[in-house]
């Protein structure tokens, strides 16, 4: 094992509310692995245990087979972006990582070299106080590569990046993988996720919801459908609904059909003579199998605040 890390059983509770409940999953070196729930899922509260900020209620998060606390030169073995906001707005970005290097036991050279790799040697010298929230963002990303460690934890690194600053960060991410690294990254945007990880680790009120490929959870969950446009749509409803179809009015002439393939459809309109002027077939998006799958995990739904 290389920078594997193992949850078993994790439970974190605080009074009343379960923030994590008897979570298990793994989170391989090699490839990046999205950490996508709902807010409030206990995404956060997850990593904290991983890295050893919070104590379990129950159950176990190791790194290599040992609870992260049990290593001496942190940075060395796990890097984290928890919370970007966490640094002193008097400091210049260099002197923070500069402390951070320092206290670590850490060679100063790494300094410019994160500053680099995330892009804000030219800001090296400015407050902090004064920087946006990307750039903030970029700041923690560099910290946690500053002891050039095996397993790296971010958790929701893309909030506040502008859509250069998202394609880098996909792009980072995917080479410190490729690198043989362990990458762990939280999101509650499946499309953060969609084209960034090989493998989802999916929770829901503190729960495991799904542990698979990104292949393998599009093909579970979200139910693909058709539109059908017809002059004469309502006579075809029966026959789809015989056929075991879900069938709903979009309008005259125009119906969403799921639960019966789109040739299927076409060939019960032929066989009836109703003509077609439309039959398109929609695959279900990873965007939709997350919110079919966390449907009735989420904590905190529109409907629910009204
Ligand atoms: N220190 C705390 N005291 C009490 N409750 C907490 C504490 N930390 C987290 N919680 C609760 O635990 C649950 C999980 O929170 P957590 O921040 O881990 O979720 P998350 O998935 O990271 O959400 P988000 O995407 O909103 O950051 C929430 O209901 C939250 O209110």
């Amino acid at each position: 094992m290389d920078g594997v890390i193992e949850v078993n059983g994790l439970t974190k509770r605080y009074g009343d509310v379960v923030a994590v409940n008897d979570l298990s999953f793994t989170v391989p070196d090699g490839l990046v692995t999205g950490f996508l729930g709902p807010n409030g899922a206990g995404k956060s509260t997850t990593m904290r245990m991983i890295l050893g900020l919070n104590r379990p209620t129950s159950g176990t998060a190791t790194v290599d087979g040992r609870p992260f606390t049990g290593w001496r030169s942190g940075l060395h073995h796990v890097g984290a972006l928890l919370d970007a906001g966490d640094v002193h707005p008097g400091r210049g970005a260099r002197a923070h990582l500069s402390a951070l290097a320092r206290t670590n036991g850490l060679p100063s050279r790494r300094v410019g070299e994160v500053l680099e790799e995330v892009g804000l040697t030219g800001a090296a010298r400015r407050r902090v106080g004064g920087f946006s929230l990307g750039m903030r963002q970029r700041l923690g990303i560099a910290a946690a590569l500053l002891g050039d460690p095996p397993v790296l934890l971010f958790d929701e690194p893309v909030n506040g990046l502008d859509p250069e600053g998202v394609r880098w960060v996909r792009g980072l991410f995917r080479s410190l993988a490729a690198e043989g690294r362990t990458v762990l990254v939280s999101s509650h945007l499946m499309s953060e996720m969609e084209h960034t990880a090989d493998r989802l680790v999916v929770v829901g009120r503190g729960e495991l919801i799904a542990e698979e490929t990104v292949a393998e959870f599009a093909a579970r969950g979200g139910r693909a459908r058709v539109t059908v446009r017809a002059p004469e749509a309502v006579r075809l409803v029966p026959f789809l609904t015989a056929a075991g179809a879900a069938v709903d009015a979009d309008g005259p002439g125009s119906l969403t059909v799921t639960g019966l393939p789109a040739a299927e459809v076409g060939e019960l309109a032929f066989r009836n003579h109703i003509v077609l002027h439309e039959l398109t077939a929609h695959r279900a998006s990873l965007e939709e199998a997350f919110m079919e799958l966390t449907a009735d995990r989420t904590q905190y739904r529109a409907e629910a605040a009204r």
